[in-house]
């Protein structure tokens, strides 16, 4: 890792056709270094020993792969790992990463901001504040640079952060992900989360064909404006309105995220209610345990309401699941993502 150097990690064939431009090297050098990044991984520019010696020594005088090795990592006992990644928005910044293996698929969590603005009342992330949004590399190196990296069946940006708050991040790292010349994987094992933001949601469903995951919390307008500020500015009903537009009955999957709060938004009335709001809409519902935070004091969930809530929705055409909580004994669950610790350390 060295911060003086710019990061080929992030950069498309075509911005990599300028970098060798201005370096004199042939065009075909752009192609070389792009399946040093994306095909063979490599962690170094050394180890592109297809391009001259010359070359990749006047290439590392201005730049590096910028794969930042993780410089922390936390084991749970259920086999989730959190890694803490060094990020470039900002000196001495952090964003954590988790790894989550179940059976023969593997899920990596991914950040994309250092804290978030969204202010949410029950998220950890969200009590950090915002300090910053990660550039390209910083999300991908988060993929890259993780010890699994070559294990991995799926991402999902359901990290630190609000992906519609930093949109052009997003987008080229599912573009990397998915390109022919990148890492050639199905948009079906990419999931974006997010509360909705107006425009950026609409922008994201336009330019990608990655899944989307909304976090709903509550059908109802007052009681998500309570839980969720962004309600304000694009309410739930909005939003659904919004995914209306698109068609999720083929490979492209739509799904809500729904954390209980024991009796607050797991009763009868709210099980019509997410009925109603999502009629025809083709969609299946994520319920996830509240993981508890200091300071919030909202209710834990009520395993039995949670499995009628389940069902309840299921029997009336509306698929819902219940999500395993995984690595809580290490704050690597849902919502419980926070580095504003470790960065006022350094
Ligand atoms: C941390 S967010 C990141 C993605 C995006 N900002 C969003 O809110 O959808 C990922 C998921 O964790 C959920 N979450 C936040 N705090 C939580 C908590 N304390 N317990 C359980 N889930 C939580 C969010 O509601 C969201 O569905
Ligand atoms: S739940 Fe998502 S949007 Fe809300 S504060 Fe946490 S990270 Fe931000």
């Amino acid at each position: 890792m060295d911060i003086t150097k710019k990061r080929l990690l992030g950069l498309t064939p075509t911005e990599l056709k300028t970098v060798v431009a201005e370096f004199g090297m042939p065009a075909f050098t752009a192609k070389q270094i792009t399946q040093w990044l994306y095909e063979k991984h490599a962690k170094s520019i050394d180890e592109m020993t297809n391009i001259s010696k010359q070359n990749r020594m006047r290439l590392a005088e201005e730049y590096e792969v910028g794969a930042w090795e993780p410089i922390d990592c936390q084991r749970s006992i259920d086999g989730t790992v959190k890694y803490l990644f060094p990020v470039s928005c900002g000196e001495g910044k952090f964003v954590e990463t988790v790894y989550i293996p179940d059976g023969d698929r593997a899920t990596i969590c991914v950040s994309c901001q250092v804290g978030c603005k969204m202010n949410c009342l029950f998220c950890q992330t969200g009590k950090q504040g915002w300090e910053g949004n990660l550039t390209v590399a910083d999300i991908l190196n988060q993929i890259y640079a993780m010890p699994e990296a070559e294990t991995l069946t799926n991402i999902v940006f359901m990290g630190q952060g609000e992906p519609m708050d930093n949109l052009d991040a997003i987008l080229r790292v599912c573009e990397i992900m998915t390109a022919d010349w990148g890492y050639q994987w199905s948009p079906k094992r990419i999931t974006v989360s997010s509360v909705g933001v107006r425009n950026k949601l609409k922008r994201y469903l336009d330019e990608s064909d990655c899944h989307v995951a909304i976090s709903m919390h509550s059908p109802l307008h007052e009681q998500r404006l309570q839980l969720m500020p962004a309600e304000k500015a694009m309410p739930i009903e909005e939003t659904v309105e919004l995914l209306r537009q698109y068609d999720f009955s083929h490979q492209r999957r739509c799904s809500f995220e729904y954390i209980c709060f024991g009796g607050l938004n797991d009763t009868m009335e709210h099980a019509k209610a997410i009925i109603n709001l999502v009629k025809g809409l083709e969609c299946r519902v994520n319920l996830i345990r509240f993981h508890e935070i200091p300071d919030a004091k909202l209710p834990g969930a009520n395993e039995t309401r949670m499995e009628q809530l389940r069902d309840y929705l299921t029997q009336h055409g509306v698929f819902t699941t219940i999500r395993a909580s995984r690595g809580q004994d290490i704050f690597a669950a849902c919502g419980l993502l926070s580095t504003a610790h470790q960065n006022k350390k350094e």
